[in-house]
């Protein structure tokens, strides 16, 4: 069996006293689709910023790729190929979408400034390269007719594919998506399971992605994770997460 793509051993974290998360300890395999959900305020965001390294936990312990971390920063855990969408659209707004998916490259630039003013040396192949991966995640996900639209000026569920061919460019191995369907209608949902079916099975990046919509979590996940006041209720295929008692007390069964 390879090894998981992520470990989470025991970590917790607090804000003033509020624990967020308690304790909690689970895997992510290699190339799976992991759905995390539980109630508002469970703590599921604030996983997602521990694994990209923009919370540090206080306690526990987090292993990606065979590299075990306590604390990393976000330009470290882009480079080691953590990808990451936000829940609350983070796009430039007033540029193109062209402009909005390099973006997702700028921590991956190697070109001194000197090659940049200049726009010679690694600059200059820099730059072939990221037009190069950026036509070619445009063209993945369907944006190439959009390309040099402005973000602001296109329908809501173009604008978070934009979004997640931002966090796609990279070339990420494990992409975290959080509430990457807040907000859509009924076809935009199925327009975005989708892509997100089609970056695991044909880029083979594993996904961990946040969601309240329990249809979209059963249609498009390998495993789901419970959480509940910071600790994990629920761990196990969707069907054995569904039958669950504790989680169906904690989460499925209240109207959410
Ligand atoms: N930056 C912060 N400062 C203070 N408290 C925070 C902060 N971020 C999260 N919390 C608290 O930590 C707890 C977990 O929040 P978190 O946003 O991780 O939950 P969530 O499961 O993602 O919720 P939602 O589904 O509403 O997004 C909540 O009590 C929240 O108020």
């Amino acid at each position: 069996m390879p090894e998981p793509i992520l470990q989470l051993r025991d970590v917790s974290l607090s804000f003033k006293g509020i624990k967020a998360l308690n304790a909690l300890s689970f895997d992510v395999e290699r190339g799976e689709i992991c759905a995390l959900i539980g109630p508002n305020g469970a703590g599921k965001s604030s996983l997602l910023n521990i694994i990209n390294g923009v919370y540090r936990a206080d306690s526990g312990s987090v292993v990606f790729n065979g590299e075990r971390f306590v604390r990393i920063r976000p330009a470290q855990a882009a480079h080691l190929g953590v990808g990451r969408t936000f829940q609350h659209n983070a796009l430039f707004r007033h540029l193109s979408v062209l402009d909005n998916v390099l973006a997702g490259l700028i921590r991956h630039c190697r070109a001194t400034m000197v090659e940049h003013a200049f726009g010679v040396g690694r600059d200059r192949r820099e730059s072939r390269e990221f037009n190069r991966r950026v036509d070619e995640i445009a063209a993945f996900l369907d944006l190439t007719n959009h390309r040099d639209r402005v973000v602001a000026t296109l329908p809501y569920g173009i604008q978070k594919r934009v979004d997640l061919a931002r966090a796609l460019v990279g070339g990420p191995s494990l992409l975290l998506l959080d509430e990457p369907m807040a907000g859509m209608n009924q076809d935009e949902k199925q327009e975005m399971s989708r892509f997100i079916l089609e970056t695991n099975a044909s880029l083979g990046t594993t996904i961990v992605l946040i969601e309240h919509d329990m249809s979209v979590v059963m249609g498009l996940s390998h495993h789901v994770v419970v959480l509940d006041y910071g600790r994990k209720v629920g761990d196990g295929s969707p069907e054995d997460v569904r039958r669950n008692p504790d989680v169906i007390a904690a989460y499925l069964g209240t109207a959410h």
